[in-house]
This record gives C-alpha cells, sequence and structure tokens, in this order.
C-alpha cells in the first residue's frame, strides 16, 4: 500500500550484495511507476530507468533533451513504488563535473539505488546508432570521479558507462573500463558490445561488476542471461522492452477501434479491471476506510474483487 517501506540505504545495500553475489541479475526497464510493481511482483531482481523511456515517454529523441529535474522526478516516483532497487541511466550527467555532482545528491534523494553516467559528448544520443562522439578519457575520468565524491550513501553505485566501443574498438573500450574504474566507478556498462566475446574481453579487463544492454534491435543480439554469466557479465537490463511491447499493444488496439468501431476483439488482450485493481492493492486500503472499497463489479458480490 501507498510507497515502498524499504527504505533507500536498505535498497543499495541490496544492489551491492546482489552484484557480489556472483549470480546473474535481470533488471527490466520500467516505463511507470505501476510497471514497477509489476516487475517486482514477476521476480527480478531490481528496476531499470531508462533515458531513452523516459524522453521517448515525454514524445522526445533521446538526445539529451531531458533536464535533470525531470529524470531525478520521474526515477523517484518509479523507485518510490518498489522494495527492489532501481538503477537510473544519469546520460552524460547533465553537464561538466560540478553538474554531474549534483546529479548524484539529486538522484541519492530521489531514492535511487546507483546510476549510469556514460561518456559520449552532448548531444548525447543512443548507444546503438552510429555516428557517436566519445570525450577523452581524462573529461571521462573527471565525471566519474565528481559523482564517486558527491555522494553521501556510500552504497550508493556509480556505474560508469563507456560508448567508446562503436568509436574505437575493443581495446580502447577495456582501457577506458580500466580508466574509469581508477576514477571511482564501482561498475561499468560497456555499451554496444557486439558478441558475448566482447563482454568477456571486459570482464578481463577490470574487476568490477558489468553490466550488459539487452535492447532491441540494437548492434548486439539478444545473448541469454546464461551466456552472458558465462562471459562474466553480473547485470542485464532491457531497458525498452516494455514500453515498446506497450505501445504497440496500444497502436494495435487503436487501429482495431478505428477499423472495427469497437474495442471488443482486443478485451481478451486487456489486463482486467480486478487484475489492475489488484496491482494497485486497492483492498488494502480499506484498511483506512472502508468506504474507499466499497465498489461492485457487476455481476460481483460486493467488496470482492473476484478473478475477472
Ligand atoms: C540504455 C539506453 O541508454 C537507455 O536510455 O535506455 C539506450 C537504450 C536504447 O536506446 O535502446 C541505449 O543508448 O542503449
Ligand atoms: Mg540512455
Amino acid at each position: 500500500m501507498l510507497y515502498s517501506t524499504t527504505t533507500p540505504e536498505q535498497k543499495r545495500a541490496a544492489l551491492r550484495a546482489m552484484l557480489a553475489s556472483g549470480t546473474i541479475v535481470q533488471f527490466p526497464g520500467a516505463f511507470n511507476p505501476l510497471s514497477a510493481k509489476l516487475i517486482q511482483e514477476k521476480g527480478f531482481d531490481g528496476v531499470y530507468i531508462s533515458g531513452a523511456v523516459l524522453a521517448n515517454d515525454l514524445g522526445l529523441p533521446d538526445i539529451g533533451l531531458t533536464t535533470l529535474t525531470e529524470v531525478a522526478t520521474r526515477a523517484g516516483q518509479i523507485a518510490r513504488m518498489t522494495d527492489l532497487p532501481a538503477l537510473v541511466d544519469a546520460d552524460t550527467g547533465f553537464g561538466e563535473p560540478m553538474n554531474v555532482a549534483r546529479t548524484v545528491q539529486e538522484l541519492e534523494n530521489a531514492g535511487l539505488a546507483g546510476c549510469h553516467i556514460e561518456d559520449q559528448f552532448n548531444p548525447k544520443r543512443c548507444g546503438h546508432l552510429d555516428g557517436k562522439n566519445v570525450v577523452d578519457t581524462d573529461t571521462a575520468a573527471k565525471r566519474i570521479r565528481a559523482a564517486a565524491d558527491a555522494r553521501r550513501d556510500p552504497d550508493f553505485l556509480i556505474m560508469a558507462r563507456t560508448d567508446i566501443r562503436a568509436v574505437d574498438g575493443l581495446a580502447a573500450a577495456q582501457d577506458r573500463a580500466r580508466a574509469l574504474v581508477d576514477a571511482g566507478a564501482d561498475a561499468i556498462f560497456p555499451e554496444a558490445m557486439a558478441t558475448v566475446a566482447e563482454f568477456a574481453a571486459i570482464r578481463d579487463a577490470v574487476d568490477v561488476p558489468i553490466l550488459a544492454n539487452m535492447t532491441e534491435f540494437g548492434k548486439s543480439d539478444l545473448f541469454t542471461t546464461k551466456q552472458l554469466a558465462d562471459a562474466g557479465v553480473n547485470m542485464v537490463i532491457y531497458p525498452v522492452t516494455l514500453l515498446r511491447i506497450a505501445m504497440r499493444a496500444a497502436e494495435r488496439t487503436l487501429e482495431a477501434l478505428k477499423a472495427e468501431g469497437t474495442q471488443e476483439a482486443e478485451v481478451p488482450n486487456m489486463l482486467t479491471r480486478a487484475r489492475l485493481y489488484e496491482l494497485v492493492d486497492y483492498e488494502a486500503y480499506n484498511h483506512f476506510d472502508t468506504s474507499v472499497f466499497n465498489f461492485q463489479v457487476p455481476g460481483r458480490p460486493a467488496q470482492s474483487l473476484g478473478t475477472k
């Protein structure tokens, strides 16, 4: 009921423990707070909050148009609805090292368990597109150093993302990953790896946990958790998966509604009223006030959600 009672500190400690466990963890991307509840219910380890989804949700492309305030606010709304740790995409950190420091403190305040900061030039773009540019190693390291120094909770995870693989190749990605760990990164996100062997090469280069981005329609095939675990990957994200599937379902339903004049054919594909109420824990609110939970679903007894 209401928000998670697990504190941000507990979630950060849990994230640290799962990354140290040696078992690969899966973080699907939540496109809103309700989907974060679904991710938890289905037994996942954590919630990812994608910069691309945040931007696309606002109708914008993922090119660094969103602001720190927008990202911290939305990420906080998502993080507070789940007991799971949430990792947020902080793009390039929203500015110079001083801005990166403020970003980290705002994300801590918003209850996140960690964030990743990338080494792209501004304006940044999706890591799986061509034509990316990265900053030099010194500039990238300063961003990470500023982030690591700014956190007040030592368990807040600073993950460094490097996009250099697509620009200068795998050896450069290994060097960059080492430099970012030296600058204080707790974990590495090597973006746009082409093969499982490339993840293994990053694993060989650093001792910290590494993340695999299993985004669809990108540069990487969709490797299984088993394949990734065998390559030494610790965490996998599926950043845009739920948004893509939900938006495709919305598109299909609008097409049907337009063509047939009714949504009837799509009703079996919908989350039922009862299931939706279950997800928002409607019944529990009765604890405060019985009059809140006195509705009746037609054909069912009062105060019963039934199964439909
Ligand atoms: C992980 C990512 O940074 C995101 O914002 O979710 C994107 C995902 C995508 O665009 O598919 C990325 O740059 O890979
Ligand atoms: Mg992103």
